[in-house]
């Protein structure tokens, strides 16, 4: 039986490392600053409704003021750019996060450029790191903000004293916020995407990889970050790999990961749950960005 992977516990401990570096900044800084982030839900997500909730009741915890700019799925792209703007040009906004993904065409609405949306992100507020210039510091390994969940998992594999150099880990998905910097961030030469883990070797895969079963039976570190509920089975999973489940789909009134849990435990030498894994960590990772974005600002 697996180790469970508490993504709650260790998420805790940075919060409370987070709520330091707020006085930490207060003293450095001479006054009394309270760092804010402002998010951008439009729509009814069911995954960032869970985000937008669990990161309030963070930010009040930590010493952040978290502001949630709730918008109707009928937005207009016109008008979401214009509230990015005026986020952009708030000082006392230090953080901004737009919600993804985005409503698609169809609800009432008529879809949004995306990548519109986030590039007008004033990149120094950019904590979610979606900005061009944050991800191309990234590719280079001298990252500014570290994207919030693959960050969180490299503090996982850390903290767990999980080494991921020169063993397989295998990533199944490719999208911009989690499978393609994920995948990065852990084949950099150093520790230059987040303490010690590194060096490893690194398969991307997505739904168009042939043999994806085999591919995933060859990981060392299997990563799911796909968004279909249980599809990483039992069978997938190489014995003694470390499984790091990702997704957040709601099944019913359940939230449930990208893994099959309990056969995949059966296997793997360590897993995170869902819930109680990765997500804590995003958020503890995202509060870590917005006081580094309040230090950035401010200095
Ligand atoms: N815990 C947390 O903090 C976070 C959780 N999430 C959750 O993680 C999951 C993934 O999110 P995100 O990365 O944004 O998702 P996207 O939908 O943007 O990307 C999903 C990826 O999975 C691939 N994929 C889809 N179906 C299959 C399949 N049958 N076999 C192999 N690959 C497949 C897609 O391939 P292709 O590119 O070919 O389409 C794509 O690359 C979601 O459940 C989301 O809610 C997301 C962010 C943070
Ligand atoms: N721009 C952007 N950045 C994101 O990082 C982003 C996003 N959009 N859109 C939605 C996804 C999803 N996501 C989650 C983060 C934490 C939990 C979380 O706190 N999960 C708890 C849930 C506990 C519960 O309430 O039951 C857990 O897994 O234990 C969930 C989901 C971030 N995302």
């Amino acid at each position: 039986m697996a180790e469970i992977l508490d993504g709650k516990r260790i998420a805790a401990e940075i919060r409370s490392e987070v709520a330091k570096d707020v006085e930490k900044l207060k003293q450095d800084l001479g006054r009394d600053v309270v760092p804010c982030l402002a998010a951008v839900l439009v729509g009814e997500d069911p995954a960032s409704q869970v985000y937008v909730r669990n990161k309030q009741r963070a930010c009040e915890k930590a010493g952040i003021e978290g502001r949630t700019h709730r918008l109707p799925a009928d937005t207009s792209q016109a008008q979401l750019l214009e509230l990015v703007d005026q986020l952009n040009k708030d000082d006392t906004v230090n953080g901004i996060l737009v919600q993804l993904p985005l409503p698609a065409a169809g609800n009432g609405g008529a879809g949004f450029d995306e990548r519109a949306v986030l590039d007008a992100v004033d990149p120094l507020k950019d904590v979610d790191a979606f900005s061009p210039v944050n991800v191309g510091l990234l590719m280079q390994g001298r990252p500014r903000f570290l994207p919030c969940t693959p960050h969180g998992i490299v503090q996982l594999l850390h903290r767990c004293n999980i080494s991921v150099a020169g063993k397989h880990v295998v990533v199944v998905g490719r999208s911009d916020i989690v499978g393609k910097p994920m995948a990065m961030m852990l084949a950099q030469r150093d520790g230059s995407c987040g303490r010690e883990v590194a060096n490893a070797t690194v398969t991307i895969a997505h739904s168009r990889t042939a043999n994806l079963a085999e591919v995933c039976q060859s990981a060392d570190c299997l990563i799911a970050a796909v968004g279909v509920p249980e599809m990483i089975k039992g069978n997938m999973v190489k014995p003694g790999a470390v499984v790091i489940d990702v997704g957040i789909n709601r099944v019913g009134d359940k939230l449930v990961g990208d893994v099959a849990f309990a056969e995949a435990a059966e296997v793997a030498s360590a897993i995170t749950p869902v819930p109680g894994g990765v997500g804590p960590l995003t958020i503890a990772m995202l509060l870590h960005n917005t006081v580094l974005a309040t230090r950035l600002q401010n200095t």
